[in-house]
């Protein structure tokens, strides 16, 4: 089949930022088309954030019980890995996606199925497997949603070694007894995590001085240091020369020697899914990522149509911000495309501020690591005059609770000429649901002063705001 169709608004690629951006668009009166090449639901939901999530979750309840008294005396078992998987296939919708077309179709957005390009201003060609193809095109908005790949390094051997990227790690049925990760980031540490808990004899090679390094120090510090006593070995400073696979794979690590093991995964960050995109046809590079302004357009790009959201901007590559850039871009797509006017000051609505000042982030490792807003380094770096408070977590009674043995820390980063909370770390085994706390104190800009009126419940492990805004008034 061929032919020509117009939309209001075509977006291409129905990850979890793309199916967001276009029901806000829809939701603001325009018609919508969504155009996806594999699976609706995108990374977010077959090969990342949801399965590699439920591969952690029932270690992390198994290690909860196990550290308390009492409780640990009922844990008789092992983990049952292949319960484990079978468990995370569910949440992976058994790599199907009809329960997000269905929704796709009760939002009233037209599907079309295929490989779409940019073909010049406003138009979209979409290749399919069952016609040759369609031609789209946009009334007022493209929106690239296309998210990203897993980047690679340019490494003799890496091609015909069979090694893993996040894709094979979030969706193998079966336990490698050995598994080695290349990285040290959000992807290696929680994938090291988990398969050292199903069962594999990892090891995690990581080219720099320690993990996390987006975060503050003591967060890598301290989820290398539980790492190491789960018996995952963690080597710094190492950086793979080369590979070749025979029955199993061999790691030319230079002058640190050669790794065996059964499998590898390159866990080494990610690169915007832009290469075969048509961007040239509008005047943009192809395989880099499409910088935009607060609003979603994209920079270079005149007559004020082409939008960029989630991980393909490259300004967080995170579900829940590419989610919320879909909120605000969507919503100034509608509002333009009405004649309304925009609100662009920071925080206004037709903006997404909170990407550079206060996106959360939660590395589901033991323990886990969560942080919103800005690092003593980054605020430091932006020219801010900040002091970080820092307090150790197994001081707090609703910590001591939690688990015998209690290990953690919390960083609050204060603006000092402003008195108001920029950054906040939190490191600790169930600190995930504290974060939020933190977000809205970022985000709110609440004072200290005010802040000081905010009581946390005792005993909680939130109480370590109380103990930080002590420490900070000394
Ligand atoms: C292992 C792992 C775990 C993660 N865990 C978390 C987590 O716990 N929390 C979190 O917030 N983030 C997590 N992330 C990051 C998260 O997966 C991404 O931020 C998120 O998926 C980005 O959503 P997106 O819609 O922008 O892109 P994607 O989810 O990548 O979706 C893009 C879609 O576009 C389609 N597409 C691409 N090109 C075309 C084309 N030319 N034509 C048609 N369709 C196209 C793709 O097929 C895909 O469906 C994780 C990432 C990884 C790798
Ligand atoms: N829970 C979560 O929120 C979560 C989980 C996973 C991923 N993510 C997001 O997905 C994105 C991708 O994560 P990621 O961990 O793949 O990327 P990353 O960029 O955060 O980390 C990549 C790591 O690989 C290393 N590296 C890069 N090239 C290398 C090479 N040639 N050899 C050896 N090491 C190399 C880097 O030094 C770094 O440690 C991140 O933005 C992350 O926040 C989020």
């Amino acid at each position: 089949m061929s032919g020509s169709e117009e939309f209001d608004v075509v977006v291409i690629g129905a990850g979890p930022t793309g199916e967001n951006l276009a029901d806000r668009a829809r939701a603001g009166g325009l018609s919508v088309a969504i155009v996806e090449g594999e699976l609706v639901g995108g990374e977010c939901s077959y090969w990342a954030c949801m399965p590699s999530k439920a591969m952690l979750r029932p270690p992390a309840a198994l290690r909860d019980a196990r550290r308390l008294r009492g409780a640990r005396e009922a844990v008789t078992g092992a983990l049952d890995a292949a319960a484990v998987l079978r468990r995370r296939d569910g949440f992976a919708s058994h790599w199907k996606d009809h329960g997000q077309v269905a929704w796709l179709e009760s939002a009233g957005i037209t599907l079309v199925r295929g490989h779409g390009r940019l073909d010049g201003p406003r138009r979209v060609r979409v290749e399919g497997t069952d016609w040759d193809r369609r031609v789209l095109t946009a009334r007022h908005a493209v929106a690239v949603c296309t998210g990203t790949r897993a980047a690679l390094p340019d490494l003799p051997g890496l091609g015909g070694a069979g090694a893993w990227t996040s894709r094979e790690a979030t969706g193998s049925a079966a336990v490698p007894a050995r598994l080695a990760v290349v990285g040290g980031g959000a992807v290696a540490t929680e994938l090291a995590t988990a398969w050292s808990a199903l069962g594999s004899r990892v090891t995690l090679l990581v080219r720099g001085s320690g993990l996390l390094p987006r975060m503050e120090p003591f967060a890598g510090e301290l989820v290398a240091a539980a790492l190491r006593e789960s018996g995952v070995d963690v080597r710094t400073g190492v950086s793979v020369r080369g590979l070749t696979r025979d029955r199993e794979v061999a790691l030319d690590l230079g002058e640190h020697g050669e790794l065996r093991t059964d499998e590898v995964l390159f866990a080494t960050g990610r690169r915007a899914a832009t290469e075969d995109l048509g961007l040239e046809t509008v005047g943009l590079e192809p395989g880099g990522w499409i910088a935009v302004d607060d609003t979603g357009l994209a920079v270079g790009v005149d007559g004020g149509w082409l939008y960029a959201a989630g991980d393909v901007n490259g300004r967080a590559l995170l579900t829940h911000q590419g989610k919320y850039q879909a909120r605000v871009f969507g919503t100034a797509i509608a509002d333009r495309a009405a004649g309304r006017d925009l609100d662009v000051a920071p925080w206004g609505r037709s903006v997404a501020t909170a990407d550079r000042a206060g996106a959360p982030q939660v590395v589901f490792t033991d323990p886990e690591a969560a942080s919103v807003g800005l690092t003593l380094a980054e605020a430091t770096a932006r020219g801010l005059r900040v002091r970080a408070v820092d307090y150790d977590l197994a001081d707090v009674a609703g910590a001591s609770l939690h688990a015998d043995g209690y290990r953690g820390r919390a960083r609050a980063v204060i603006d000092l000429d402003r008195e108001t909370v920029v950054g906040a770390t939190f490191v600790g085994s169930g600190v995930t649901e504290l974060l939020h706390s933190a977000t809205v104190a970022v985000t709110a800009e609440v004072p200290l002063g005010r802040l000081w009126h905010a009581v946390p419940a005792y005993p909680t492990i939130s109480e370590v705001w109380l103990r930080l805004l002590e420490t900070w008034r000394g």
